[in-house]
């Protein structure tokens, strides 16, 4: 292929070099049961986190709440990685005290604080005793320190769930969050799941993550899975696609009893 001119040549290797770096890759991996899906997951975060690990000295992980949190209990101890470089941040969380069983910091403080290599102050948590609006507010304070001079974190991993009527993080089907994107992190006081009051992460800084996982078991997720992942419907855990990153799907056989590749 002949060039005209230098610029030529450099317009098309930087097109192409940017094609190349926006694609997201996506991959959908069906196990046989919730144990194999655990597994997968600590194999997925145990590389990601090594990966990460020697590339920055550190692994910025968001975590999210529901059956998420029962599985990361499970994967984090079984993890050959120093789990003293990660920071431990919340794709989304519940405004209430953070003794609260409805609290998923409280959660996983109680299940991983003391048992496996985590210490309480590498968990950026939100601000107690606040608003949902303070809260999101400071906690976009807190992350910016971690991502000093971003214009978007980026995450080096999200750890995301799907409840059954396809939200993700606290961004429910219908609701004008999911067309957020001046914040990074919003509050929402009208959560269709309990409790109302949460503050979550907005799309534009979960689709610059390095790499999102779902992880869904259970046959009552079977339906979404396929209304997402099958019939393409606009759902919010549809929206996660990291415009420069790797997504994973971890489905354990019943919430793929639809789907197949
Ligand atoms: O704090 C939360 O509620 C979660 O972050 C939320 O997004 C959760 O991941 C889904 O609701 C799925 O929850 P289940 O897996 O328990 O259905």
């Amino acid at each position: 292929m002949y060039f005209k001119s230098k610029f030529n040549f450099l317009l098309i290797t930087v097109s192409y070099v940017y094609f190349l770096t926006t694609f997201v890759t996506m991959t959908v991996i069906v196990t046989e049961n919730e144990t194999e899906l655990i597994n997968k997951l600590a194999s997925i975060l145990e590389n990601n986190s090594n990966t990460s690990i020697t590339r920055d000295g550190t692994f910025k992980v968001g975590l999210s709440g529901g059956s998420v949190v029962k599985f990361l209990n499970e994967a984090i101890p079984k993890l050959k990685t120093d789990l003293s470089k990660w920071k431990l941040f919340f794709c989304d969380e519940r405004v209430v005290p953070e003794d609260d069983p409805e609290s998923t910091f409280g959660t996983y403080k109680k299940n991983l604080i003391g048992k496996v290599n985590l210490k309480e102050d590498q968990f950026v948590r939100i601000k107690q005793g606040v608003s949902a609006d303070e809260a999101a507010k400071d906690y976009v304070r807190q992350m910016a320190e971690y991502f000093p001079g971003s214009l978007l974190p980026r995450f080096d991993m999200l750890l995301l769930g799907m409840g059954p009527d396809g939200h993700t993080c606290s961004l429910f089907p219908g609701h004008q969050l999911l067309n957020e994107n001046k914040v990074w992190v919003a509050p929402i006081t009208d959560s269709p799941k309990p409790p109302p009051q949460r503050v979550t992460l907005t799309f534009p800084v979960i689709n610059n993550a390095r790499v999102a996982v779902f992880a869904i078991a259970g046959e009552g997720k079977a339906d979404m899975v396929k209304r997402i992942l099958v019939d393409k419907e606009d759902l919010p855990a549809g929206r996660v696609q990291p415009s420069s990153g790797e997504l994973y799907w971890i489905l354990d056989k019943e919430a793929a009893r639809h789907y197949s590749k």
